[in-house]
């Protein structure tokens, strides 16, 4: 007789996540999952709550309230809540920010060997190795190097792997923080909002890459986005939140046509404002835009 195994666990659990600021609610008992070679986006308005729901992810705040799981195939779950944000890493959990954090001074490939930074420094003894040029260390920062150039490589960086990151222009430094953040070998990778002052033909190639690295590595993908080509585009499971809550969770299909959503983005002030996907998205689904 043949036994069905139960599927596994998505990636990471997200329970009743709450994050309290004083008096203000932040994130309000969210609960969300993110799966392996999958891309999940996670949208809502401004001010909604999702930079703080990856900053609990990842060990800049510790979260009020929820659980945080992540469940890697052959190993013990680890909850996340708990960790500070390098030990969050070491777990395979890594991010990009809104605002660019690379080090401008640093070439490219500087900025990538610093990821790997902590896993150098544990092979040589916190560095008296390194000093003395012993052959671990040797062997483990030829490594470091093979490993960041091939990252550099795979994101068409190699012109400019010896540049200061600060010379190069933001679509550029963006791939830059992405390929920093995958040659530190994660399991999901938390990009915030990516496609932040991209112009169309850069955000199209971002797409397309991080449909590829999904493929190709099998990793999952958390994503914050308010570019809705792209969200729409790319994502295999979109989450909404607004004022701290989820309103919804569906397909890009299902999310385009969803009353909630619609609502929660019509409730901006000023159509100015509104990502200009949705607002097409918008002016199709309302008849010509009919606005409240
Ligand atoms: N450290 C903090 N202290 C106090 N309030 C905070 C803090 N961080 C975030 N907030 C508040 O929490 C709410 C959610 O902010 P958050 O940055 O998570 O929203 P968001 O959905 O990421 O917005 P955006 O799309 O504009 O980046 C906002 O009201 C914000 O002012």
């Amino acid at each position: 007789m043949t036994s069905i195994s139960p599927p596994p666990p998505p990636l990471l659990t997200v329970s009743g996540l709450t994050m309290r600021f004083g008096g203000l609610v932040a994130v309000d008992g969210v609960d969300l999952t993110a799966e392996t070679n999958r891309i999940t986006a996670l949208i809502g308005p401004n001010g909604a709550g999702k930079t703080t729901i990856f900053n609990c992810l990842t060990g800049f705040y510790r979260p009020t309230a929820g659980q945080l799981t992540l469940n890697r195939p052959g190993r013990a779950p680890v909850s996340l809540q708990t960790l500070p944000g390098y030990r969050v890493a070491r777990h395979g959990v890594v991010r990009t920010f809104q605002n660019i954090r690379l080090f401008p001074r640093m070439t490219v490939l500087e900025n990538l060997l610093v990821a790997q930074h902590v896993g150098l420094m544990g092979k040589s003894a916190m560095g008296i190795a390194g000093l003395l040029g012993l052959s671990g260390w040797r062997r483990a920062e030829r490594a470091a190097v093979e490993r960041a150039r091939f990252w550099i490589d795979r994101l068409d960086l190699s012109p400019v792997a010896d540049e200061e990151a600060g010379n190069l222009s933001y679509g550029v430094q963006r791939r830059v923080e992405i390929a920093r953040a995958m040659n530190t070998n994660p399991q999901l990778l938390c990009l915030d909002e990516p496609a932040a002052g991209l112009n169309p033909r850069e955000t199209a190639a971002l797409g397309e890459l991080l449909q590829g690295i999904r493929a190709e590595f099998g990793i999952g993908v958390l994503l914050i986005e308010h570019d809705m080509s792209l969200v729409m585009g790319i994502s295999d499971r979109i989450h909404v939140v607004e004022y701290g809550r989820k309103i919804a969770e569906g397909t890009p299909d299902e999310i385009r046509t969803d009353e909630r959503v619609i609502k929660a983005y019509l409730g901006e002030p000023d159509e100015e404002e509104l990502p200009p996907a949705i607002a097409h998205d918008l002016a199709g689904t309302e008849s010509g835009g009919d606005r409240a």
